[in-house]
């Protein structure tokens, strides 16, 4: 059975991350050496893959000597000007041991914002038949809702740099010492997926269990280099599947992992993310040998295990379909409409996105063009003033904005859920029928402000509709309602001109 770690002291008082305060002098450190820079020649191009970045390592990084320090290397010749530190870091009544960049612990807020407040037991972690402990519902729960906050145990960047002056299994095992001692019995009995004998126990839990997430980014050279991945207790109970009925996200500004429902999960139904990027595998067979290779385990989710080959192939078929449909492919109908002024039959949009839509629940793939989808069907439900089928759509889009906690979008949908007359697309049927031209903007504005959570694409989008359409943008500009162009567009560093025109076009 394996014992806790002793806790170094000072770990347990490291204070907040603070702007410009200096390391601790106990930080273990990764520093940069400018006479190990002049010992080993540059190689020709900059080593930018993992390989490379390791290939080059190995030729021109010495360990340090110097008991105080875990290496020297000098980083900056690898455009990576890095100084990573071990440090304590408390958020809220929560101490997170980490490895960062103190470029990256400068840039934390000095104060983490408190996270959002989750339902309260709205899941339990139960033993499951095949795949160890899974989490399941309590209750009914509506999409979008947010399910589960998280303060992390551990978090770490993930470059492979660290192994240059440190193992990788030094590196995990000075971090999981830092953390506090309560919290090591739960963290420990974390599952090991690794093949046995691979990796030390630390090394061999923090593979299996640890989630990206995002922090803020110093202006280094090689970006691509600065992931992280953090541990939490919790989350790493919630098992992989291939129609994952949650999504989460880390909000460095709580420092907290934010997990929302995507679609309604009924009591007693298990709790499920994806452990790999859905988009990239579409079928059974494929994804399954990535989740063997990077995860050391057979999927047994609901879509890897259908009953017989047939629907495994129909199963294929869906998000392959899914997968190759392009964004142009779904404004088309849309647009086809739009260009016959209205007398093509808007049922006939309406039915195409409800098959896509479709295809999507069957499989539970909620990313690619789903929020397109149901944006284009609330925008053609009110287009025919059609009350209740907007509301459906765009209650859905507003799921979809919470959950990617685009709040201002979410807020905005509200409004319109409220009041479906003021959405600009509405009645655009009836109006497109008695004045073709004049109303064009309106639908043009609508759908871009609906199929976009963030405020610079309203105004990408406009401009490109615009001139796909050779039809001036000021047109659609000035005849749409001011004060949504200011709204949505107030970001973008196109406004000024864009406002001014439209105003002058007014
Ligand atoms: C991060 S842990 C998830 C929690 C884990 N079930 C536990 O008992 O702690 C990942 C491990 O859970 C199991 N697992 C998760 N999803 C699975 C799936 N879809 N099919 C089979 N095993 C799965 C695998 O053993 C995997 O290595």
């Amino acid at each position: 059975m394996r014992r806790g770690f002793l806790l170094n002291r000072e770990s347990l008082y490291s204070p907040y991350p603070t702007r410009n305060k200096k390391p601790n002098r106990d930080d273990c450190r990764l520093f940069a050496d400018n006479s190990a820079a002049a010992a080993s020649p540059l190689p020709d191009a900059p080593p930018y893959t993992v390989k490379e970045l390791k290939d080059w390592g190995k030729k021109n990084v010495r360990l340090s000597d110097d008991p105080s320090m875990s290496a020297k290397v000098n980083l900056r010749d690898l455009g990576l000007n890095q100084q990573l530190v071990f440090r304590n870091i408390k958020v809220g009544t929560v101490e997170v041991s980490t490895l960062l960049d103190c470029e990256v612990l400068n840039l934390l807020p000095t104060r983490f914002s408190p996270p959002p407040v989750p339902l309260e037991n709205a899941f339990e972690f139960r033993q499951t038949k095949n795949r160890g402990v899974g989490a399941f519902a309590t209750r009914d729960i509506r999409a979008a809702a947010l399910l589960h906050v998280e303060i992390p145990t551990t978090v770490m960047q993930n470059t492979m740099v660290l192994n240059f002056g440190m193992t990788k299994a030094e590196v995990y095992s000075q971090l999981l010492r830092r953390v506090p001692e309560k919290t090591q019995p739960a963290l420990l009995s974390l599952n090991n997926s690794q093949p046995p004998g691979m990796y030390e126990l630390e090394e061999g839990i923090l593979r299996s269990n640890t989630l990206n997430v995002s922090m803020p980014a110093p202006a280094v050279a090689a970006p691509a280099a600065m992931g992280h991945n953090g541990l939490f207790l919790d989350a790493s109970r919630l098992n992989h599947s291939c129609s994952p009925n949650v999504v989460h996200r880390f909000d460095p500004q709580s420092f907290a992992l934010i997990v929302h429902t995507i679609r309604p999960i009924a009591k007693g139904e298990e709790i499920v993310h994806s452990y790999i990027d859905l988009k990239t595998t579409t079928t059974r067979d494929a994804r399954r040998s990535l989740l063997r290779d990077l995860c050391h385990f057979e999927c047994l989710c609901d879509r890897c295990t259908l009953p017989d080959p047939v629907a495994v192939r129909d199963s294929d078929i869906r998000r392959q379909r899914i997968h190759d449909t392009k964004r142009e492919e779904v404004v088309a109908p849309l647009e086809a409409w739009y260009r016959s002024n209205g007398r093509d039959d808007l049922d006939k949009v309406i039915a195409f996105h409800l098959a896509a839509v479709e295809d999507m629940r069957i499989e539970g793939l909620y990313h690619y063009s789903y929020f397109l989808h149901i944006s284009l069907l609330a925008v053609s439900f009110a287009a025919l003033e059609d009350i209740r089928g907007f509301r459906s759509w765009i209650g859905k889009a507003r799921d979809v904005a919470l959950s990617n906690l685009a709040s201002d979008a979410a807020l905005e949908m509200l409004k319109y859920i409220v009041y479906p007359e003021t959405f600009p697309s509405w009645g655009l049927a009836r109006k497109m029928r008695n004045r073709p031209w004049a109303v064009v903007s309106h639908h043009i504005l609508s759908r871009a402000l609906i199929t976009s959570v963030s405020p610079e694409e309203p105004l990408t989008m406009l401009l490109r509709i615009g001139t796909q359409l050779q039809h001036d943008v000021h047109i659609c500009i000035c005849s749409a309602r001011m004060s949504l162009i200011q709204n949505y567009i107030w970001k973008s560093p196109a406004r000024e001109g864009v406002v001014r025109r439209a105003k002058v076009a007014a």
